[in-house]
């Protein structure tokens, strides 16, 4: 479920990454919430994702919190060009302690990071704040596409790493394989 206040991109990233385009043009707010699938290869195994787009408006907030209750994950985006939308992570991050199951896997997202010039959130800021409330973080643009497959990603190998858990199986981490993965893709290596 995607979770984040009103314009941080969340439908952006959705359909990024659903559709591999970008939603340019006018910003139209998600009424109440919607949702797609997407069936993605895992290692050896097929998972379907089923993937909810929330309003970040307050006057939804109502219809989001029923919702999250069923959340396997959470991504909650900030825009990394408003310092407001960063801000108010805290109090999404109450809400979904309020609401969510206590095991819900949760990332915390910079959207727009191709906006370098607007640019208000430092990367580390982000990072400081993931690492307080102990959840993954990592940047990404729905309008470049970086790091949007990598987020779904991550979090569908926690999600089936969690289910198909084996004693013998080495543990995954998921801030671990983000960091691992990150720097593979920045590095332009491939094993
Ligand atoms: N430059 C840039 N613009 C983006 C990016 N993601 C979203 N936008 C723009 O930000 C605006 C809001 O995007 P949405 O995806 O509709 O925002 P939302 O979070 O779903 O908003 P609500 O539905 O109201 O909760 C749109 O004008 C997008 O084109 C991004 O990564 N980079």
């Amino acid at each position: 479920m995607l979770v984040g206040d009103s314009g941080v991109g969340k439908t952006c990233v959705l359909v990024r990454y659903k559709d591999g385009a970008f939603l340019s043009g006018a910003f139209i707010s998600t009424v109440g919430i919607d949702f797609r699938n997407k069936v993605v290869p895992l290692d050896d195994a097929k998972v379907k994702l089923q993937i909810w787009d929330t309003a970040g408006q307050e006057r939804f907030r109502s219809v989001t919190h029923a919702y999250y209750r069923d959340a396997h994950a959470l991504l909650l985006l900030y825009d990394v060009t408003s310092k407001n939308s960063f801000d108010n992570t805290r109090a999404w991050l109450g809400e979904i302690s309020e609401y969510a199951h206590d095991d819900v896997v949760i990332m915390l997202i910079g959207n727009k990071a191709d906006m370098k010039e607007e640019r208000q959130v430092k990367y580390e800021d982000g990072e400081r704040l993931a690492a307080e409330y102990e959840v993954a973080f990592m940047e990404t643009s729905a309008k470049s596409g970086m790091n949007v497959e990598l987020a779904f990603q991550a979090v569908a190998r926690e999600l089936k790493y969690r289910k198909m858990r084996n004693p013998d199986d080495p543990k995954f981490s998921v801030t671990e394989y983000v960091k691992h993965e990150s720097q593979k893709n920045a590095s332009g290596c491939c094993s």
